[in-house]
């Protein structure tokens, strides 16, 4: 990648505003850590409703939104924000625009957009619409941090000292324009008064339906899927040392996802008030989807040609690569579930939440450990990581927890589905609901143990993190290099 190579040659020269990345990286790991722990928790709830405390503050209500912001917009947002700001000053060979201020603004008035959605959250002010639960006071608040961000970014694009733009940051702006976009129209409501917090959608019936699932899909297109994508461009080749195998793929690969991911939002509102012609539209849009992901997915492992006996001995790259793996897997059981008659047996039950987080564990958070694991070093200019060992044993302790967490699922779902739909020679349904919750039960503590191997990795990150900006390196024998191999 020789974008990314001529910058890091010219590193010297540039005066890059590193400050925001370094505050980026850390908000990163705190949200991330606060994020798993609330999802753990959710989850020793479904299995233990006695953990919601007859406590209105602590119930799974209130703190399912809590983990879900806390995931994708703080830990997710924040992963974004940072490796953004970096990757487009190397492979524009300039710093920020915007000054130091700018940066400075969106980075903290983020943070404030997270703390007042959370509090909201957890006090009961919500508009009810899936991840846009915060009130409009906090939605025009993040109206104005976005305007900033685009304007740094594209900024920073215009004075760019590069010709070439690399198409990491293509998938950024992706990202950035799009999320604006869904942002607004998702959130066009009317207060109810000027000083009070409660407002109603200008929406109503099915077409608040079809506007909400118009964000709520793309949220994953453009939020957990374009801007990882960016991460991914940028980080694999750099780790790998390697160019991306293919340029001409990866552009094709960008149109593509962008222009079929805006069609698809209806395969969420399957067999609803929704009209059927959309349905299927969503539905077919879905499955072409599959074409452009697996070849976004082939363009990030065929970048490992040549290098793939460097994940023997670099945990981070395996990071990077299993989240591609696992990318590959998620935009393969998607168009699946996207069928009607798969969707009629998935929808509402554990399966969707299975396929959520093998996405969701599996790409975006992985991807997102490769780049952190990659950047703290360089940021805080450390020869290398504080523990190569650790950083294995989180990938380990984190793929197992995904696997818990995703097959576990995938058994209660089909499960629930069939129960559900089971009926005697009658016609009358064979189980009562609260058969089919009992059943749940060993696989929603499987989940749970899974989310706490996958918490207890993080925490390894944590300590990471912390020896290395202190500047300490542990002594450890290299990873892969056997006694004999290293004779040779
Ligand atoms: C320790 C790790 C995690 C655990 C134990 C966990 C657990 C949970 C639980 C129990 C739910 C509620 C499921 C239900 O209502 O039946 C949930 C929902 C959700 N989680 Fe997680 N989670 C974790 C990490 C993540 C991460 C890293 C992300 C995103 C980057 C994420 C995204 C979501 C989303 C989007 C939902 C809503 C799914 C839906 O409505 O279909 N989770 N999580
Ligand atoms: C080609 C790519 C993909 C397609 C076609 C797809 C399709 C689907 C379908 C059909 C559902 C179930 C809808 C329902 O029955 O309610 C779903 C749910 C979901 N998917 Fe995907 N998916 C894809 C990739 C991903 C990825 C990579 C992620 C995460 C990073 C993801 C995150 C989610 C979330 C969060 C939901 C749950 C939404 C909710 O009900 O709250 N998807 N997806
Ligand atoms: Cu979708």
């Amino acid at each position: 990648m020789s974008q990314g190579s001529m910058a890091q040659t010219a590193s010297s020269a540039v005066d890059y505003n590193m400050d925001v990345v370094r505050w980026g990286a850390l908000a990163t790991v705190f949200w991330g850590v606060v994020g798993f722990l609330a999802g753990d928790f959710i989850a020793w709830q479904l299995a233990f409703p006695a953990l919601n405390f007859d406590f209105e503050y602590l119930n799974f209500g209130r703190l399912r939104p809590l983990h879900t912001s806390a995931v994708i917009f703080a830990f997710g947002g924040n992963a974004l924000l940072c490796t953004s700001f970096y990757v487009v000053q190397r492979t524009c060979r300039t710093s920020l625009f915007g000054g130091k201020a700018l940066p400075a603004f969106v980075f903290w008035g983020y943070q404030l957009f997270i703390v007042m959605a959370a509090l909201g959250y957890v006090l009961g002010v919500t508009q009810g619409r899936e991840y846009a639960e915060p009130e409009w006071f906090v939605d025009l608040w993040l109206t104005i941090v976005w305007v900033a961000y685009l304007a740094i970014f594209v900024g920073t694009l215009l004075k760019r000292q590069e010709p070439h733009i690399y198409v990491a940051n293509w998938f950024y702006l992706a990202f950035i324009v799009t999320i604006a976009m869904l942002h607004l129209g998702n959130n066009l409501a009317i207060p109810v008064s000027l000083f009070g917090t409660k407002s109603y959608s200008m929406f109503s019936g099915v077409q608040d339906a079809l506007t909400q699932w118009w964000y709520g899909h793309n949220a994953v297109g453009f939020f957990l899927t374009a801007g990882f994508l960016g991460m991914m461009y940028y980080f694999i080749p750099k780790r790998a040392e390697r160019p991306v195998y293919s340029y001409r793929l990866s552009i094709i690969h960008f149109w593509a996802l962008i222009f079929l991911y805006i069609w698809a939002g209806p395969h969420h509102l399957h067999y609803t008030a929704l009209p059927d012609w959309a349905q299927t539209l969503g539905m077919t849009f879905s499955i072409m989807l599959w074409m452009p992901s697996w070849g976004g997915m082939i363009n990030g492992l065929m970048t490992l040609s040549g290098a793939w006996d460097k994940l023997r001995t670099d945990p981070v790259l395996r990071f990077m690569v299993a989240a591609v793996g696992f990318y590959g897997m998620s935009t393969f059981e998607g168009p699946v579930m996207s069928i009607k008659s798969v969707n009629g047996l998935s929808h509402y039950t554990d399966w969707t939440i299975g396929h959520v987080h093998s996405g969701a564990l599996g790409w975006v958070a992985f991807v997102s450990f490769g780049a952190i694991y990659f950047l703290i070093p360089v940021l805080w200019n450390r020869e290398r990581l504080y523990s190569m060992r650790l950083v294995a044993h989180h990938f380990w302790l984190g793929t197992i927890g995904i696997v818990l967490y995703i097959t576990s699922m995938w058994v209660s779902g089909i499960m629930q589905g069939l129960m559900w739909r089971a009926h005697d020679q009658l016609g009358f349904l064979q189980y009562s609901f609260i058969e089919t919750v009992e059943a749940m039960h060993p696989y929603y503590i499987i989940r749970a143990t899974g989310g706490a191997l996958f918490v207890l990795g993080s925490l390894l990150m944590v300590w990471n993190v912390y020896k290395t900006i202190r500047g300490d390196t542990r002594r450890e024998a290299p990873i892969g290099v056997s006694a004999p191999a290293a004779a040779q």
